[in-house]
């Protein structure tokens, strides 16, 4: 990438860092960067007269921190940047402008974030459309590829509509028909999320959105492929896991004299439905991707990860520093277990990962961890991570709801905490029941504390850079592990 301000760019990489920084999906918030470059993937095919021309650019950022020292994906990373070109100013995106320059392809434009603009984002679906119309079900054009399963037309009449909400990507729904993401942070090479979703997808599983096409771009630093784009099936029936969790302990909170299996809002048995819809995923995923047995120092691979987890968490949370002792004997303890299966799985999995429809609860974002190298996110791991993952969750909604409710009032925090201990002790009992479907052994106790402790410590240094009075939540979880 080059250093100077490439075709496209505001007028600096300056200007770059102020929008990157605005941005939710920019994950490099809290840490030293710099950006280094910009470069132009291509100019989206399906444009029309008064439309904008939509541009997909890559910019490239640098890190200056003890992360980045250590070289690899820490150092740098690059993200999509899709714009919306306009000859004219468009005060109906006024919320989304990134900037105004003399592009040498376009002249001078009017430059907006383009998942914002419903005209730019009928220009993905035309082209997606003619993928399908293909022989081969792929549409090229320069260095951008479209490619199509076959099975469905889509809605071409459907307008778009951008997610909003805390994610890493960008998502939009095109009516009730069709939802595509467009990956933020990209990588050379297949991307997780496309990837799981393509295999259970042809294999028939019942707990994804149907894939339906995705988006490639030949990389021009490397010549490899970069996936910048998915789209699935909408899933017109869904509520989200994580809304109808908190919707319970709210319930459970305002009948102050029952307890959790006597109120209304029971979440029990959608909790056991989780358990068995994430087992009968693992299931499929364990037939169409690699597993082993992971003995040796391959096992103590798996601890020194998370050791090395714990290593820059310390360094970003300080707080953590009284229960480092209880960590590390923890993962000691997995680094010392006799084997650990493996196999490929979803990998940073929690209850905004999950959607319930009228067919049964659904899991969607397969990308695994968006703070973890990509080569370590597709190595198969223990199904426990995911475990672990779903049972920080039910520990996180009950405390999010007491924390909500009782801000500024300790008394009634204290009574408001122990409540949502409840709701948490008896919701994960039933999902890991039911997961397992039957007791754990002792190893299995293991990996799930391990697992739920390596990931309480991601979420410490996930809240102080992104929701900062959320940290208690996993701090408090690391508190209760170590004690
Ligand atoms: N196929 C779908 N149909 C409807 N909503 C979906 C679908 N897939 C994901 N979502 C919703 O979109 C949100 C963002 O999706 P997600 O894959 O988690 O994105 P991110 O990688 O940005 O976190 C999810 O919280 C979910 O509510
Ligand atoms: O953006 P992603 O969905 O890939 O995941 C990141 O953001 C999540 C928050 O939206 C974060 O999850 C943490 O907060 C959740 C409540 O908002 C809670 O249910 C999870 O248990 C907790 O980990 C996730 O860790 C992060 O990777």
């Amino acid at each position: 990438m080059s250093d100077q301000a490439a075709p496209g760019m505001p007028g600096s990489p300056e200007d770059w860092s102020g929008y990157l920084a605005r941005t939710r999906w920019f994950a490099g918030k809290g840490r030293p960067f710099r950006v280094t470059g910009a470069e132009r993937l291509g100019l989206l095919p399906g444009s029309v007269d008064g439309g904008p021309r939509v541009v997909l650019d890559l910019v490239e950022v640098a890190y200056d921190d003890e992360a980045a020292a250590r070289g690899g994906d820490q150092a740098r990373e690059r993200y999509q940047v899709p714009l919306a070109c306009y000859p004219d100013a468009q005060q109906r995106l006024d919320h989304a402008f990134v900037g105004w320059w003399e592009d040498p392809e376009l002249g001078w434009v009017h430059a907006y974030d383009a998942a914002h603009d419903r005209e730019a984002a009928a220009c993905w679906l035309r082209s997606f459309d003619r993928a399908a119309r293909e022989p081969d079900g792929t549409l090229t054009d320069g260095a951008l590829t479209f490619h199509r399963l076959p099975g469905h037309d889509l809605d071409l009449e459907a307008t778009s509509t951008l997610f909003s909400g805390e994610q890493s990507n960008s998502s939009l729904a095109f009516g009730e028909d069709a939802l595509m993401k467009l990956f933020r942070k990209v990588t050379v090479g297949t991307n997780p999320d496309i990837e799981v979703h393509a295999a259970l997808t042809r294999a028939g599983s019942e707990h994804v959105a149907a894939l339906r096409g995705w988006l490639d771009a030949r990389d021009p630093a490397s010549g490899e492929t970069l996936q910048l784009a998915m789209l699935q099936a909408y899933l017109r029936t869904a509520s989200d896991g994580w809304e109808l969790a908190l919707a319970s302990v709210r319930n459970l909170f305002t009948s102050e004299d029952l307890h959790a299996r006597e109120v209304g809002g029971d979440f029990s048995a959608e909790a056991a439905r989780l358990g068995t819809a994430l087992a009968e995923t693992h299931a499929v995923l364990a037939e169409h991707f690699a597993t082993d047995r992971l003995t040796g120092d391959d096992a103590a691979r798996l601890a020194a990860a998370m050791e090395a987890r714990l290593d820059d968490a310390l360094a970003a949370v300080p707080e953590l520093a009284a229960h480092e002792g209880a960590l590390r004997s923890l993962y000691a303890a997995v680094a010392a277990l006799p084997e650990v299966a493996v196999q490929r799985v979803h990998g940073d999995l929690h209850l905004g990962q999950t959607l319930r429809t009228v067919e049964g609860w659904k899991l969607v974002d397969f990308e695994g961890e968006p703070a973890r190298p990509l080569h370590e996110r597709v190595l198969p791991d223990s199904p426990w991570r995911d475990v672990a993952g779903m049972m920080r969750s039910l520990d996180y909604a009950p405390h999010v709801v007491a924390r909500t409710l009782a801000e500024g009032d300790p008394a009634w925090a204290e009574q408001l905490h122990e409540r949502a201990a409840e709701w948490s002790h008896r919701n994960r009992n039933h999902f890991v029941n039911a997961y397992a479907g039957r007791g754990l052994t002792d190893e299995e106790r293991t990996l799930l504390a391990a697992y739920e402790a390596d990931k309480a410590v991601y979420e410490t240094v996930y809240e102080t850079r992104n929701r900062p009075s959320w940290v208690q939540i996993p701090l408090a979880a690391v508190a209760r592990i170590g004690a």
